[in-house]
Order: structure tokens, then C-alpha cells, then sequence
């Protein structure tokens, strides 16, 4: 175990360090201590919410592994939110799925409002944790043909233009009550299998019905409208209404937030490269950061030079104030609190890495046609003990450092999650 005046030590000479290149680690810390992360509920009960029709999680979204202690209900999930934010440096937001309401009976999906968010509502406001939102386009009977809000009946559209316009109002709500805007982010699972006879027409109703959707007028201080893209999905493997095409170009002509998600591009196409191009045209990105393997898009968030080229890009593009930053992967093949652990304490570690770059110096040598000296302070920066400053951030965080986050899991793992039932049955709490 690391002790204090190590770290204190070790964070003294690495600011020297840090200052020698021209970087005040002290204004560092302060810009990321600002950034709120938003924590993704669906990681904790692998994407099943709380709506208990038996429905399975289906329109492309698929989750691997049985690792045991998934959350059950709204209480579990909470209590597992809680130890996760303990382990994560810094005070972050919760983004909620429609299908994360308390339910005590069957409710439409039409007709869900926030007094089932009540709880959610009053926890986040307890925790000092603000909420996004999401509506749920996906395990229910009139999605599983894999069309929704581009569907060529008029009734199963109607359906889910309606679900839509019930979010905007929840979320608005939270906004209103947490004093921040709630970014409610759309996502539809909407394509083909095989190749279609026709890309157009569910083209249009798809923007047809989000207009629809974003008719009635909020204030954006409390409710910031996203749209997410996709490449494919499984079972939309040919074709997918909402391409980033489509989604690119109707949140330039909307003024809408558009949502770059990590695993929504081919395995060679990178978002970092879409952020400045992007905020040219755009007000506001919200940021997925997930990790695409092969087929699939959500693996936990590694520290990988993607991860860290997006940030780079944030930080270097003096973008904070309009990016986003959510999170989105699900595995349920390790410890779900791990999970989040893992992904949000990257996700930060390579934001404050992208702080700690000297990019003045950086930009001034680009401009001056110094590529050499760009290389090599580049790869310098590879270097430098970043480690001791994350650690400090830690410790005065109070969170663990270091691996020590670790222990605290499997601690809750023996004493908590070890008690839960591995049956699916859920308990309304
Ligand atoms: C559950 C989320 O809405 C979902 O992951 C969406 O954001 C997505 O990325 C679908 O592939
Ligand atoms: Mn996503």
C-alpha cells in the first residue's frame, strides 16, 4: 500500500516536472475536478431495467457472461451506484433508460411520467449526482421486428413518437429539478438485416417522427435534445436508418447535440477525428465512450490510444464546455461495480493526461512547421509521471489509490453481492 507522504513526495516531483515543460498541474486538476462523467446505469443489471414484462434485451443490443450479483431492482442498482462512484475520483452525473423507472404495476411505455423517477430523482438530488436521460427503443414487443420510430405502420410509429415526447418531458423535469440541463439521448435500433429495396423512405419517417418528437419547446438550460448514430447492429447488419450521415445532418439543421458513440463506427474509423469537424457545425456533442471489438461495440473502456486521442482532441480543441462525456459499455462477464470502476477511472485518467500536455508549446510548434519537435515532446509526454499526479488526485479525492479500489469490490462483492440470488426474479424495493 502506498502511504500518504509517498504520495505527497512523489506528487511534489512530478509537478516540478510537470512545470519545467510549462504545465501547471494544480490548473490541471482543477479542470477535471469540473468534469462530470456521465455514468451509464445499464452497466449494473446488463441493460434488463426494472419494466419485469420477462422480455429479453434484443434490437441489436446483446449482453455477454453471468457474472453473479447483478442488480435486481432500483434499490440494488442504486446501492451498487454508490459504491462505484466511492472508488471514482470526482462528482459525476447518472444516465438513466426509460426502462430504469419503479413500475408498481404494467405502464405503456407512452404513459411513463416522472412520478416514476420519483426515487431516482430523489436519490440523485441526496447524492448531489445529476441525471441524463434516455428513452427505450429496444426490449419490447413493437421493436422486435427491429423497426421503431422509422416503421412503415403508422400505429407502431405513432407508438413510439409518443414514448419520445413522454422522455423529453421527464427529462426536462430532472433538469428543471437539478438545476442543469439533462441531455436525453435518442438511440433507435431501426435496419435491416439484408440489403433494402428502399434507404430512402425510412429515412424520411424517421426524421418525421422526430420532429415530431421535438416540437413541444424546452428550455435548453434544462433539457439538451442527442441523437446517436450507428453503423450496424446485430440484425441490422446491411442497413441502419439512423447512419451518422443521417444523424450528422439532422442535428446541423435542428441545432440538436449529436452523439458520437466509439463502438458506432467501423473497427478503422475513429471519433476522436469527428470532434473538431463536427463542433463546427454542431452547438454540443455527447460522447459514448465505449470500446468496439470485432462485432462488438461495448467492451469496458481500456486506456487505449483511441481513449486517449479522444480526450487529447477535447482538451487540445479547448472543447470542455461543449462535449459531453458519457459512457457506454456493458459486461457481464466480470464484477458489473468493477466494470464501472475500470471505464470511468480510465476515461479520467486520460482526460487528465491530455491536461497535463504542454499543447501550447505543441500548437506553437505545428505552426511554426516544427514536426520534429512536435514528434518528440509528443513522445516525452509518454513518459512523464502522470501516475503520481493521478494517485494525488485519488487520495485527495478520497478515493482509493491505486489498486486498493479493488479490495473495496470484492469486499462488497463477499459481504453484498455474493447475497443475491441468481435467479432473474425481481424484487421491488
Ligand atoms: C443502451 C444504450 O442506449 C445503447 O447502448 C445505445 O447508446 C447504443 O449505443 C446502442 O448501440
Ligand atoms: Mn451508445
Amino acid at each position: 500500500m502506498t502511504s500518504f507522504s509517498n504520495i505527497d513526495s512523489a506528487y511534489a516531483l512530478a509537478t516540478e516536472q510537470y512545470q519545467s515543460t510549462g504545465v501547471d498541474v494544480e490548473n490541471a486538476l482543477k479542470q477535471l475536478r469540473a468534469t462530470e462523467i456521465s455514468v451509464h446505469c445499464w452497466q449494473g443489471d446488463d441493460v434488463a431495467g426494472f419494466e419485469n414484462t420477462g422480455g429479453t434485451l434484443g434490437s441489436g443490443l446483446a449482453v455477454t457472461g453471468n457474472y453473479p450479483g447483478r442488480a435486481r431492482n432500483a434499490a440494488e442498482l442504486r446501492s451498487d451506484l454508490e459504491k462505484a462512484y466511492s472508488l471514482i475520483p470526482g462528482k459525476h452525473r447518472l444516465n438513466l433508460h426509460a426502462l430504469y423507472g419503479e413500475f408498481d404495476e404494467p405502464v405503456q411505455r407512452t404513459d411513463i411520467g416522472v412520478e416514476h423517477f420519483q426515487g431516482w430523482i430523489d436519490w440523485s438530488r441526496d447524492q448531489g449526482v445529476s441525471l441524463d436521460f434516455n428513452p427505450s427503443y429496444f426490449s419490447h414487443p413493437l421493436a422486435d421486428d427491429g423497426l421503431t420510430l422509422a416503421h412503415p405502420d403508422e400505429g407502431i410509429r405513432e407508438f413510439w413518437i409518443n414514448h419520445g415526447i413522454a422522455c423529453r418531458r421527464i427529462a426536462a423535469e430532472m433538469g428543471k429539478t437539478q438545476n442543469n440541463p439533462c441531455v436525453n439521448n435518442v438511440w433507435v435500433p431501426d435496419g435491416y438485416k439484408d440489403s433494402p429495396a428502399d434507404r430512402a423512405t425510412p429515412r424520411y419517417r424517421l426524421a418525421e417522427s422526430l420532429d415530431r418528437i421535438f416540437e413541444e419547446p424546452f428550455d435548453t438550460s434544462y433539457l439538451l435534445d442527442a441523437v446517436e448514430c450507428k453503423l450496424f447492429g446485430i440484425g441490422s447488419e446491411s442497413y441502419v436508418v439512423g447512419s451518422h450521415e443521417f444523424y450528422l445532418g439532422y442535428a446541423i439543421t435542428r441545432d440538436k447535440v449529436l452523439c458520437l458513440d466509439a463502438g458506432h463506427f467501423h473497427p478503422t474509423e475513429v471519433i476522436s477525428d469527428k470532434i473538431s469537424s463536427t463542433l463546427m457545425y454542431v452547438p454540443e456533442l455527447l460522447l459514448h465512450v465505449s470500446r468496439g471489438v470485432r462485432w462488438d461495440s461495448d467492451h469496458v473502456v481500456t486506456m487505449s490510444d483511441e481513449l486517449q486521442a479522444i480526450m487529447q482532441e477535447i482538451v487540445r480543441g479547448n472543447h470542455l464546455r461543449r462535449v459531453h462525456i458519457g459512457l457506454d459499455f456493458f459486461d457481464a462477464s466480470i464484477n458489473r461495480i468493477a466494470a464501472w470502476a475500470i471505464g470511468t477511472r480510465n476515461t479520467l485518467k486520460a482526460l487528465l493526461m491530455a491536461l497535463l500536455e504542454p499543447r501550447e508549446e505543441l500548437q506553437r510548434l505545428e505552426r511554426e512547421g516544427d514536426f520534429t519537435a512536435r514528434l518528440a515532446l509528443m513522445e516525452e509526454q509518454k513518459t512523464m509521471p502522470f501516475g503520481a499526479v493521478w494517485d494525488h488526485y485519488c487520495a485527495t479525492s478520497d478515493v482509493p489509490v491505486g489498486r486498493q479500489w479493488l479490495d473495496s469490490v470484492r469486499e462488497y462483492e463477499s459481504s453484498v453481492l455474493s447475497k443475491r440470488s441468481e435467479s432473474p426474479e425481481s424484487v421491488i424495493a
